[in-house]
């Protein structure tokens, strides 16, 4: 239950803020001065060093130079320090507990960023991650206990109480006896989107809290309905890492596995906000490019996703289908023995009259299996000719070294890396399973099975490879293969979340458990409660595709209406006219998200030139702003819109699985209000929705 706090209370804890507030003012003239100091500090160095630097020897100008550089770094950690004061003060905090240990009670204030008051010496304003903040969390009033570095502390929570405050004023206050967050969370999910993700700090759940701050698990799962928080708990959670092991985790230790660059742009701004720095982000396609060294053009996923829809072509997706199962990644690994063992046929050879025995020339060969074939041959050529050198005391002749690189190359009986992936499907005795795709390219499918086999027949370099931390989002849209290059190029901690009811490519896809089998010593956990979307949209996309685990947060908001139209061009009429109510509304953002690429251009053009604010998302996208966004549900996926239009839900659109999957995802990128439009029949996954025909 929440209820308001008196009179008396709320005048203490303007007090309180007004207080904080100046205590803030303080310590920032304080570190004005002080990067005065330092500046003046530094300025008197580099004149000391410029005018004695005749007096001076090699030795002291060094030691002069590091003292400079540590009174510049010293002068930075200040400024910093600084900015992070600066951004407190608009907000300080947005939480409160009141916390008896031992007989001593303590108001406890929590906020985006710790303030640790340097002149008076108090801790005035806890960091949302610090051990004692998970109380926040973790408890309603009375007993409460916390994990400390020093152990665990228990005691008692006496007021629990959550503030909404923006530019420096208290907007919200409501104190909490039984149940946490619910008035905030309701106040903060009724609000207009923004064009980028925030952060949830001050209405994280309990169960989330848990997802965040598990720092033991090497490989933690998340499968999560849609808007259960995922996304956000992720970025969360690595802000958590790097507060947690500072000392041996920075930002740049850190990768991101994105889906694509507008969702990269989306999420870029959680962890600045929370006062890290931003983290890298690679694309599968830009990893697997540089796996391969740029040595293979293939076709995108987007490609193949559009390919499916638009071609129906059975035999490409008996294709994709194979070569998504556990099976074919084991009996690729299959092969992958057998051409190790059959690729090299070593026999006794004549060298400079002296023999060089062929187990030798195996067992070389053999130890190098991590080289790329070429250097492989090179370090066997050399190392026999060491040999020679060591046992005969002979020094090959330049054309002596020649025949025996030459004899040594000759033993390899297969060549390019792509001719033995071809060679695969042979041995498989299913040849028609590998085709190019347009242009002499590589299929998709193909493309993560051909680096697999390069990991195991020779080596693969990637500039990610040292990083302590993966974060893989979208999981389903992967496969048993993909993760198994995952696995091996990354051997960190992972972090990989998505949701199957969200898959978008069922042909290529993976679930938690198949992901499981390949990656090890994982942990799996689970978010069920979806937050995105009213719980009338919620109930609307669940008649779409059930899921038994989602449940939907009380939040009312409008009915989600299907519009029938005699046309597609009336049906357009009807986009247009909702685009128009958007464009007057006090929502941001209106998604109008389509199944095909051609659709989406389709719609487009109807509106263009008649919008402020409208943009065509396509593959090459980078970045989405505020106002009309007109895209497929693909390139939707981890979005949110406070409004989202799906255009042309008929029967012939939507009707497969694939179909339907596309129609679930679009619809759960609704926040506030949701619209169908169809004119001749209705898809099929609408049609009994007839309550909400218009
Ligand atoms: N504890 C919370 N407090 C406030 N907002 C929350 C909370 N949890 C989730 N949300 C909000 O719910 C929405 C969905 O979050 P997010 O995009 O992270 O979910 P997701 O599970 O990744 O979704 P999807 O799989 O559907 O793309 C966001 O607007 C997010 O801010």
């Amino acid at each position: 239950m929440a209820t308001k706090p008196k009179i008396a209370q709320h005048d203490a804890e303007h007090l309180h803020l007004t207080n904080t507030l100046q205590r803030i003012d303080l310590n920032v003239a304080e570190i004005d001065q002080r990067l005065t100091a330092y500046s003046e500090d530094i300025q008197a160095q580099k004149e000391y060093l410029w005018t004695s630097r005749d007096e001076m020897d090699h030795i002291e100008k060094i030691s002069a130079r590091e003292s400079i550089q540590q009174a510049v770094m010293t002068g930075e950690n200040a400024l910093a320090r600084r900015h992070k004061l600066e951004k407190l003060k608009k907000s300080p905090y947005f939480g409160r507990f009141d916390f008896t240990q031992q007989e001593t009670t303590q108001p406890i204030y929590i906020g985006i960023h710790h303030f640790y008051d340097d002149l008076a010496g108090e801790n005035r304003i806890y960091d949302w991650r610090a051990p004692i903040a998970s109380l926040f969390y973790d408890y309603e009033t009375g007993p409460a206990s916390y994990q400390s570095p020093k152990g665990e502390i228990s005691g008692n929570i006496s007021l629990k109480r959550q503030f909404r405050i923006k530019n420096a004023t208290i907007e919200l206050l409501i104190d909490s006896d039984v149940h946490v967050v619910d008035e905030v969370l309701q106040d903060t999910l009724s609000s207009a989107s923004d064009d980028s993700m925030k952060n949830i700090v001050a209405t994280i759940q309990r169960d989330q809290n848990a997802i965040i701050r598990n720092d033991e698990a090497h490989t933690l799962i998340i499968q999560g309905v849609a808007g259960s928080g995922k996304t956000s708990i992720a970025l969360h959670r690595i802000a958590f890492l790097l507060y947690r092991f500072k000392e041996t985790l920075t930002s740049e230790d850190i990768l991101i596995i994105s889906p694509n660059q507008v969702f990269s742009d989306y999420i870029a701004n959680v962890l600045p906000e929370l006062g890290e720095e931003t983290v890298n982000q690679v694309g599968m396609e830009t990893l697997a490019d540089e796996l391969l060294d740029s040595q293979y053009r293939f076709e995108t996923f987007f490609e193949q996703t559009t390919a499916l829809l638009e071609k129906n072509d059975a035999q490409m997706k008996a294709r994709l289908q194979y070569k998504a199962t556990p099976e074919f990644l084991t009996e690729l690994d299959r092969y992958a023995a057998y051409v190790e063992a059959q690729r090299f046929s070593a026999e006794d050879i004549w060298v400079a009259r002296r023999l060089v025995p062929s187990w030798l020339l195996e067992e070389v060969f053999k130890k190098h299996r991590h080289l790329p074939t070429n250097e492989r041959l090179k370090q066997v050529s050399w190392e026999i000719e060491q040999k020679i050198g060591n046992q005969y005391n002979y020094d090959l002749m330049p054309d002596e070294r020649k025949t025996l690189k030459a004899k040594i190359k000759g033993m390899l009986t297969q060549k390019t890396l792509r001719e033995t992936y071809k060679a695969f499907y042979d041995w498989l005795e299913k040849p028609e399973l590998f085709k190019q795709a347009s242009r002499g390219r590589l299929e998709y499918a193909d493309v993560f099975p051909l680096i697999y086999l390069k990991m195991r027949l020779e080596s693969v370099n990637s500039r990610w490879r040292n990083a302590k931390h993966l974060l893989i989002d979208e999981m389903q849209d992967y496969t048993p293969v993909q993760y198994a290059v995952i696995g091996q190029l990354f051997r960190c901690k992972k972090t990989i979340l998505g949701d199957t009811y969200q898959s978008i490519n069922p042909y290529s896809a993976s679930k938690a458990e198949q992901i499981r089998q390949v990656l090890r010593q994982s942990m799996y956990v689970t978010l069920n409660k979806s937050y995105r979307s009213s719980i009338e949209i919620s109930r609307f996309a669940q008649q779409i595709a059930y899921n038994p685990a989602l449940e939907p947060i009380e939040r009312h908001g409008k009915q989600p209406i299907i519009y029938r139209s005699p046309s597609r061009k009336l049906s357009h009429e009807t986009v247009h006219r909702l685009a128009k109510e958007f464009a007057a509304s006090d929502h941001n953002t209106l998604g109008i998200v389509c199944k095909t690429q051609k659709q989406a251009t389709r719609v487009f053009n109807v509106l263009a030139g008649q919008f402020d604010k409208l943009q065509l998302l396509t593959e090459q996208s980078n970045a989405f702003g505020q106002g009309i966004i007109v895209c497929t549900a693909h390139m939707a996926k981890g979005l949110e819109f406070d409004r989202v239009i799906v255009p042309d839900v008929t029967a012939t659109h939507y009707a497969t699985q694939m179909e339907r999957n596309l129609l679930y995802v679009a619809c759960t990128r609704a926040m506030h209000q949701l619209d169908l439009t169809f004119h001749a029949e209705p898809s099929p996954f609408i049609e009994p929705l007839t309550e909400h025909f218009e």
